[in-house]
């Protein structure tokens, strides 16, 4: 981590942290008063995406279902050791931080609300880092083919930019009834993180 002046925020983001054991004692021991964000979407949307990400990389992938469920004749026994599942036990990997660092260092950002209203949630992202609001709505507007809003003009280009074919891509057709046990299954997950985080993410 390179030393941060006076007047600098330094950031660091790798989305894996939140879930890797070692991580909270670990970004403790280098600087305790760190401050976390953690961006989160429904855990269901969240392990299709996961899903959809894997599928672009190895096309002979089996079926989400096959992957999801331990038992594919049943749609009960969901497989927790299937990582596009565990990422989205957010109650889990938030006890392990908490031990760690206390609620206050924490910015829990909703995926839903960053796509719906990008500036409000960014709006909360500088207020969290004490930083002036300079990013508000003036920055985005909705970009009708990629289906998500974009930034007008980011800084050193005079054209508009939306994020890389790899985000925001349409993910396959998945069997309802999968997609409810799977809804289910993190239901009780789902309350547990909003208690932990003070904060109801809607995700029913
Ligand atoms: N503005 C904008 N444009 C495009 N995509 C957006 C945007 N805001 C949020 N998203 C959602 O970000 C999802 C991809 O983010 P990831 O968490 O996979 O990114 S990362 O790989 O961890 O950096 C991606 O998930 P998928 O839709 O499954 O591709 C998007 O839904």
């Amino acid at each position: 981590m390179p030393r941060t002046l006076e007047g600098q925020v330094t950031m660091e983001k790798t989305p894996s942290y939140f879930v890797t054991k070692e991580a909270p004692m670990r970004v403790c021991s280098m600087n305790c008063d760190t401050k976390l964000i953690v961006v989160v979407r429904d855990p269901v949307t969240r392990a299709v995406s996961d899903y959809t990400q894997t599928l672009s990389k190895n096309p002979g992938l089996p079926s989400f279902q096959s992957l999801a469920f331990r038992n594919s004749s049943g749609l009960d026994a969901i497989d927790t050791s299937w990582s596009a599942v565990r990422i989205g036990l957010y109650a889990q990997h938030l006890e392990s931080w908490l031990r760690h660092f206390p609620l206050s260092r924490f910015l829990f950002v909703s995926g839903e609300r960053l796509v719906a209203d990008p500036a409000g949630e960014m709006g909360r992202v500088q207020d969290f880092l004490g930083l002036k609001r300079i990013v508000g709505d003036k920055h985005f507007y909705f970009n009708q083919t990629k289906g998500f809003p974009c930034l007008k003009k980011p800084e050193g280009s005079g054209h508009p930019r939306c994020l890389g074919k790899s985000k925001g891509r349409p993910h396959p057709l998945i069997p309802p009834e999968a997609l409810q046990s799977l809804r289910a299954f993190y239901r009780p997950f789902n309350l547990k993180f909003y208690q932990m985080s003070g904060q109801d993410f809607g995700w029913d």
